[in-house]
């Protein structure tokens, strides 16, 4: 098939002969060549040109392959852990009532806290999406951040290659602005004010591909890292290490399905090679305009509860941390 119509018109010769000519952006894309995998790891311009003359493609690529897609999962509230659900339901109501989100929250080591955040088993709702635009033909592009993860993607629309369809998006926003940065702010009190940016990625590490990650620090104020393993696939290795160089300690973090860790990006952490399985997760970050992150005392000490629960006036730049 060369032709996608999903149009109602009735139909007309004149206008027929036009659209069997025409090649619908979904098609276009998936008619791309790729850049190679050695000229990504290199990060050639070449490939940086390739993302952005084609990114206006890749974006009418995804709206219309979703316009196409008859089963795809539905993206929604119920994927979030239920407690948790509940009560960040109730602090958008009543933001007194935040401590009931904060208390679902354990501190591991300073600035790092572990919660459950997705309920294991409508992960799998996620996962099929996920799979579903893996299989979608369209390019996409892995995150490069400490190194190259081939078999994650891009998630937030200033990347360039980002999954672009429309209902992952609004899923991606609903999660930002509606889950992280509340949590953050409650977690993290300075982080208010260097919490207006946006920027996401998926990973998934196994022993015959992406294995580990040394130790780094993120460049975002706050970073939340949610598994999306589902409940039978169980993984060996692949700890991530949480470091504090004051205290002179670390802390290992042991991912389950659904779990989340919310840190500090200043926080070093290193991830363990994996031994067996599959384990992939999804890396969300906040920071402020102009990729400001808090230093030292807060600027904004003495914010409330109705402040806290807000989403933020500011535009979303353009700036890509990679
Ligand atoms: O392996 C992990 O889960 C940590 C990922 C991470 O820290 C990163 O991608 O920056
Ligand atoms: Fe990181």
């Amino acid at each position: 098939m060369h032709t996608i119509e999903h149009t109602d018109t009735a139909p007309n010769t004149a206008l027929n002969t036009e659209q069997s000519d025409h090649v619908s952006p979904l098609q276009q894309a998936r008619n791309l060549k790729l850049p190679s995998k050695s000229d990504m790891l290199r990060r050639a311009p070449s490939v940086e040109n390739f993302w952005h003359q084609n990114s206006q493609l890749f974006e009418q690529a995804w709206t219309e392959w979703e316009t196409i897609q008859t089963e795809l999962p539905v993206l929604d509230d119920s994927l979030f852990d239920p407690t948790l659900r509940d009560a960040v339901t109730q602090a958008w109501k009543t933001p007194e009532t935040e401590m009931a989100v904060k208390d679902l929250w354990q501190e591991i080591l300073p600035g790092v806290y572990q919660g459950q955040f997705f309920d294991p088993t409508q992960l799998s709702q996620l996962r099929r999406y996920l799979q579903a635009v893996a299989d979608a033909n369209i390019p996409i592009r892995p995150p490069y951040g400490i190194a190259l993860n081939r078999n994650g993607a891009m998630l937030d629309a200033r990347s360039t290659g980002y999954i672009a369809a429309p209902h992952f998006q609004a899923f991606y926003h609903e999660l930002m602005n509606r889950y992280m940065r509340p949590i953050a702010r409650l977690l993290f009190a300075d982080v208010y004010g260097y919490d207006t940016q946006t920027f996401g990625f998926s990973i998934q590490y196994q022993p015959t591909g992406d294995t580990s990650l040394q130790l780094h620090t993120d460049a975002s104020a706050v970073t939340i890292n949610i598994n999306l393993n589902l409940i039978d696939e169980p993984f060996t290795g692949s700890e991530v290490d949480f470091v504090d160089r004051h205290l002179g300690q670390s802390k290992q973090a042991i991912f389950e399905p659904g779990m989340a860790i919310i840190h500090r990006g200043n926080v070093p952490h290193a991830a363990h090679p994996i031994t067996s399985g599959t384990r992939t997760n999804m890396v969300l970050w906040l920071y402020g305009d102009n990729m400001q992150v808090p230093r030292g005392v807060g600027l904004h000490s003495d914010i409330d509860a109705n402040q806290r629960w807000t989403v933020p006036h500011s535009q979303p730049d353009r700036f890509a941390p990679f």
